[in-house]
């Protein structure tokens, strides 16, 4: 039988009379990395809290390692790494009181955190700042620190959103490596981002939003077959229905030059 780590049935989420997700149903498979794709607005952070228990009051099944997460077991969690959009880290400690903290939350004893820690660090390049305080980080070495705090305890699920925010391109190649490798072990990735050609060559399914629906699910390359040939930029506008940027590009240019 084919083992589903997570599963959702019809979700559906309104924040007041807006409604956000109307009926997203999807299976994801040990291994698959999903890039989950969609306009700005579209609902993909709001479908992520929602599996993460961060948003609640929403219609639909959700089960994750088999457990549906209305049950309120937090156990579930510690098999998770999150990479939010926007985090809030506490600038006034070092990268190494954070990510030790991390660890000890999530059940590692101390010296395993702080070795883990420390060789993760110096492996993403950013070990010289380790007994920094965060508040001197540039934006790139905080989305490190994210990205090491979300995998400190081996998860098996990671939910990333936007998580190559502020990397080098050389740092882009290694998150994209390791991504391939987790996946390769066995590790489930849900990828939410708006860097198309990432997203194209990272994922093995590929998840669009579109008005809280799927519009598409499936490899980029029957995307392909199923709209037009090119780009997943391309079937990203052909499949929301975006043709007009010249026009807005040039409207938006005359107002900025209104005086
Ligand atoms: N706490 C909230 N209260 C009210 N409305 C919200 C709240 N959070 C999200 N929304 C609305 O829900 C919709 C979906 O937001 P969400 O952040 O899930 O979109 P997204 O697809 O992740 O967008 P982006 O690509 O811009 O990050 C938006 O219209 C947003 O305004």
């Amino acid at each position: 039988m084919e083992e589903f780590i997570l599963e959702i049935n019809d979700l559906k989420k309104s924040y007041g009379t807006k409604s956000v997700l109307n009926g997203v149903s999807l299976k994801v498979k040990r291994g698959e990395i999903i890039g989950y794709i969609g306009p700005n607005g579209a609902g993909k952070s709001t479908t992520v809290k929602i599996m993460l228990g961060i948003e609640d009051n929403y219609s639909g099944s959700i089960k994750i390692f088999g457990e549906d997460i209305s049950n309120e077991k937090m156990e579930y969690k510690n098999k998770i790494g999150y990479v939010p959009e926007i985090a809030e880290v506490y600038d006034n400690l070092t990268g190494s009181e954070y990510l030790t903290f991390i660890g000890e939350l999530y059940g590692l004893d101390y010296d395993l955190a702080d070795y883990k820690a420390k060789r993760l660090m110096e492996l993403f390049g950013i070990g010289e700042v380790y007994h920094s305080r965060i508040a001197s980080y540039s934006k790139g070495m905080r989305q490190k620190l994210l990205i090491i705090s979300s995998l400190i305890h081996n998860p098996e699920l990671l939910f990333f959103d936007e998580p190559i925010n502020g990397l080098d391109a050389n740092s882009v190649m290694i998150f994209k490596e390791i991504m391939t490798q987790l996946a390769a072990q066995g590790k489930t990735i849900f990828y939410s981002s708006h860097i198309m050609d990432v997203v194209e060559k990272i994922s093995s399914r590929i998840i669009l939003l579109h008005d809280g629906k799927i519009a598409a699910d499936g490899t980029f390359e029957e995307l392909r077959t199923e709209s037009t040939e090119g780009s997943l930029e391309q079937i990203f506008n052909q499949l929301t229905g975006f043709s007009e940027h010249i026009d807005l590009g040039s409207r938006f240019v005359s107002v900025v030059k209104e005086m």
